[in-house]
């Protein structure tokens, strides 16, 4: 056999190994936690998930738990009941075991507005320890992929929104760390920036573990392979994007309907959209049959299956 037919054989085969080890190691598990901050008020109870390799979005109303979860899986909260672990090594008990391979990025990351975007991410490296070789080639990986190579050398204070959560994203990756957190990273973004945002979360998933918590639908629908959605600091659901559209399908109806109507159709079924038209109100909604004589079927969204996950809680 020709020598370089051998070696791509071998490179495959290597990656393949390393594609099951990620999927067999490389998880984040909790198991029944739960967060008390007084006699009647929990954050979170009795969450039990599997984060694996890839994107998972973490979507709730205001309110739902996703911070306290959020808090309790960067070691900076501890749980009253449940524990969780990194590749089996128990968190709670020894938060060194998440803290050395976790890059984080808070709702409110804050930055030095006089250093340039490179002086800046040079701090960040040596505050992490990085020497300087491997700082300088990360840091320009990080930038290349953030897409902030054209602002390299302009200070941080001349910055907007966006591209500055994207440089939260730069330097929560400079360690190449294996699992990346990112708490509602793009509240505040116009659109554009908003896809920006996402685009750069996308480039670095693989063979990362990335956790995305917010309440904005479109962001995990674009990004996220699976999507766990809290409520009242429960757990509704964890499973694929695809999946949970499923749950809906044939149930998404379109109707037009005189405005006098309208709040008896939302104290009967789940509406996910109304737009003001002025022949009437435009209905968007969900329904086991057709509300009405000339309503529409239409294909579902996320956006649809995620407010009757939200509705089927409220009714419980
Ligand atoms: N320090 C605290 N003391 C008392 N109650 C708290 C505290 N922090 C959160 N809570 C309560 O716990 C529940 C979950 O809050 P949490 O902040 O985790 O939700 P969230 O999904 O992150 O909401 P948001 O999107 O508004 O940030 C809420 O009822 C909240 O009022």
């Amino acid at each position: 056999m020709e020598p370089a037919y051998l070696n791509t054989m071998f490179l495959l085969v290597q990656r393949y190994i390393y594609r099951i080890l990620i999927y067999l190691f490389m998880k984040l598990r909790t198991e029944g936690l739960g967060k008390q901050y007084s006699e009647d008020t929990w954050g979170i109870r009795d969450i039990s998930l599997e984060f694996t390799e890839g994107i998972h979005g973490l979507l709730g109303p205001n309110g739902a738990g996703k911070s306290t979860l959020m808090n309790i899986l960067t070691t900076v909260m501890k749980p009253t009941t449940g524990t969780a672990y990194w590749e089996n090594k128990d968190i709670i008990e020894s938060p060194g075991a998440i803290r050395s391979i976790l890059g984080y990025l808070p709702q409110d990351f804050g930055v030095y507005p006089d250093l340039t975007l490179e002086e800046f991410l040079e701090y960040m490296a040596a505050l992490r320890g990085l020497n300087s070789e491997t700082a300088n080639a990360r840091i320009d990986e990080m930038i290349t992929l953030t897409n902030l190579a054209d602002v390299r050398n302009r200070k941080l204070k001349t910055f907007s929104g966006g591209m500055r959560q994207r440089v939260g994203i730069a330097q929560a990756l400079l360690n190449d760390p294996d699992l990346l957190i990112a708490d509602e990273p793009t509240v505040g973004l116009d659109p554009e920036e908003r896809v920006r945002l996402r685009s750069a979360l996308s480039n670095t998933a693989d063979g990362r573990v990335i956790i995305l918590s917010t309440h904005i639908v479109p962001d995990v629908e674009a990004t996220a392979n699976k999507i766990a959605i809290l409520d009242n600091g429960q757990l509704l659901t964890h499973t694929t994007v695809g999946e949970l559209i499923n749950r809906v399908d044939d149930q998404v109806f379109e109707c037009l309907v005189p405005r006098e109507k309208l709040s008896t159709l939302q104290e009967q079924y789940q509406v996910c959209s109304t737009v003001q038209r002025s022949d009437g109100v435009k209905v968007r909604l969900i329904a086991p049959t057709p509300p009405t004589d000339d309503a529409t079927k239409v294909s579902p969204t996320l956006e649809d299956a995620y407010l009757e996950a939200i509705d089927q809680q409220d009714g419980i």
